[in-house]
């Protein structure tokens, strides 16, 4: 898995890289900057030769003295493209001063606005703006001049970074607005772009919270440029701003640190990765081996979950996660429902034992069968008494403690009754969306809605590790960022977002069958924290397979293609 990283221990690292000679502030800058002009290119490579007949930049036009607009060519006007290069007060801007002076050397027409006071840029930012004078000028960016930024055939925001660590001044958040209110106007469609360095300005890159009143003030990105390695920010908050996101390398020594590990490893509850094939890699040849071959030719050896049905109207969920602990490996899947649901869940179940389990002495009497080790209550279980105790019963027997996923009513009956809430066990898994998150953790949901206002802000990610401590157990929260946490302080995120973005996922039952890929991973004797990240990545890769019209059945159907994909 991919480290995400703060943007103190970004800071941290490039500190420690300037400090052991490797490299300069100045060379790291440029570095950045070669990323985010290589990105543009590579993205659309027709940006790359600006220069066919184009004309000389039009940026000296400005007149600081009367403040008079620069007077920009539009590609109506002329073949030169007018590019808009927006600088902040930091390194973020200094990488924007950089951007600029290429775009310009390959005959860009380009703007360059700042916010701030040049004379306080810090060192090699300075440089970099004074660099760019002796090519340009450099309009400060106001209330009036945002005006002028029109609709730029690329727009760079190089305004706030990693640095940001307060709320945007109000008249900072008016310009934003103005401005993403400008280039989100509907001219020249086809060329508009805007490319954010490192994050959309205002967007915070530890909670991806966003600093000013709401996200209509952050400017939307087409392309987001980052370095190094994502910051957590960029999986949290609200991913659309940033469009597509691209990192580019930075060279500094050991930078593969990030497929290891750090040299001076944080500590687990300060590190969060990103799920990724590389669950899958050389790194893992146990989890390949677990889930691509089977462990034993006896069935039961792969083990044996049981998931606990509701009645006949809502007797469909239990069918989906069993069909998803089945497909994923587990040797023997039976579904246990209420006696009147029997016919139902029988006729429509084939490799699938099923057996009546009337009520709490029944379920305790099926679970004297030491050879199932893996429960899944929750899937249309129903919100009753019998269920209740059903919970309870599961919960109870700590003696020989079961690997157990409590998904949809499940988690509103533990969060309806402290009692059941005490039973959780570090062999749980819970798996909340939002709305059951906030049920059962009221104060953390709370936590993570508030607006940034002040630092340090509060996260998706802190408030998941929050809940797992809490509970006990590994929590898996559920939404395209989806945020997994363990009771240590373990913390990772599995992304449907940008290039594995795959929205049709949202569709009636696919937690269903999610909860059922834990339970049939845990079946086959997945730690708690590898069975939820490893089915929450799988889950998403058969959504990607299948594509758009995928309803939850096609879910766990997609797997043995998906497995096939991953070579297992
Ligand atoms: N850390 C690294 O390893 C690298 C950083 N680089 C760039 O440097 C950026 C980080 O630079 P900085 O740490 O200077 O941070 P930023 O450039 O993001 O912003 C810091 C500046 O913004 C001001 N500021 C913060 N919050 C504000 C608010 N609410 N209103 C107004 N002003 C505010 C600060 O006083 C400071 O002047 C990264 O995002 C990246 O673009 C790259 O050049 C290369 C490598
Ligand atoms: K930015």
């Amino acid at each position: 898995m991919t480290e995400l990283l703060t943007a103190a221990q970004m800071r941290a690292l490039e500190a420690a890289a300037i400090a052991s000679g490797a490299v300069t502030g100045l060379e790291l800058m440029e570095r950045a900057w070669q990323g985010v002009v290589a990105a543009i290119f590579e993205e659309w490579p027709d940006f790359a030769v600006a220069t066919e007949g184009g004309a000389a930049p039009q940026t000296d036009f400005y007149d600081a003295k009367h403040g008079l607009p620069p007077r920009y060519l539009d590609q109506d006007e002329s073949s030169a493209w007018r590019a808009v290069v927006l600088c902040g007060p930091g390194n973020n801007g200094g990488d924007g001063f950089v951007v600029a002076r290429l775009l310009h050397d390959v005959g860009w027409a380009v703007e360059v606005y700042l916010y701030g006071d040049p004379a306080r840029l810090p060192q090699g930012a300075r440089l970099n703006y004074e660099r760019w004078c002796e090519l340009g000028v450099v309009t400060p960016l106001d209330h009036k001049s945002c005006e002028w930024v029109g609709t730029p055939t690329l727009l760079i925001d190089a305004l706030f970074g990693t640095g940001l660590t307060r709320a945007l001044p109000d008249d900072l958040q008016g310009i934003f607005r103005i401005i993403a209110g400008l280039v989100t106007a509907p001219y020249h469609p086809r060329y508009r772009r805007c490319v954010a360095v490192d994050l959309p300005s205002g967007i915070d890159a530890d909670t991806g919270k966003c600093w000013a009143a709401d996200f209509t003030s952050v400017i939307r990105a087409d392309l987001s440029v980052t370095f190094l390695t994502a910051k957590i920010g960029h999986f949290l908050g609200d991913p659309f701003s940033l469009g597509k996101l691209v990192v580019k390398p930075l060279g500094l020594p050991g930078e593969p640190f990030l497929e290891r590990g750090f040299h001076n490893e944080p500590p687990q509850d300060r590190r969060v990765k990103l799920v990724d094939q590389r669950l899958f890699g050389k790194a893992t040849p146990i989890l390949r081996n677990r889930l691509g071959k089977a462990i034993s030719w006896n069935k039961f050896d792969n083990g044996h979950a049981l998931i606990l049905s509701g009645g006949i109207a809502s007797a469909g969920a239990a069918r989906l996660a069993a069909r998803g602990a089945l497909r994923i490996g587990a040797g023997v899947v039976t579904v246990g429902c209420p006696p009147a649901a029997l016919m139902v869940q029988a006729a429509q179940l084939t490799a699938v034992i099923v057996r009546a389990v009337r009520d709490a002495a029944a379920l305790d009497a099926v679970l004297a069968d030491a050879r199932i080790n893996a429960l899944c209550l929750g899937p249309g279980l129903g919100l009753g008494a019998r269920e209740a105790a059903l919970v309870a019963t599961a919960l109870a027997r700590r003696r020989e403690p079961r690997a157990t996923v409590l998904d949809a009513d499940a988690l509103t009956l533990i969060a309806r009754d402290a009692a059941l809430f005490d039973l959780l066990h570090g062999d749980c898994v819970l798996t909340p969306h939002a709305g059951e998150f906030a049920r059962l953790f009221p104060d953390l949901a709370a936590k993570v809605a508030e607006p940034a206002t002040k630092g340090p802000t509060y996260s998706k990610v802190d408030a998941t590790r929050d809940a797992a401590k809490r509970a006990g157990c590994v929590v898996l929260f559920k939404g395209p960022d989806t945020v997994i946490a363990a009771p240590d302080g373990r913390c990772s995120i599995n992304a449907a977002l940008y290039d594995r973005a795959a929205p049709w996922l949202a569709t009636a039952g696919s937690g269903d069958v999610l909860a059922g890929f834990i339970t049939g991973l845990l079946a086959r004797g997945f730690a708690p924290m590898d069975a939820a990240e490893t089915a929450a990545w799988l889950h998403v890769e058969c959504a990607r397979s299948f594509g758009p019209g995928l309803i939850a059945e096609d879910v766990p159907e997609e797997l043995p293609k998906v497995f096939r994909a991953l070579g297992l």
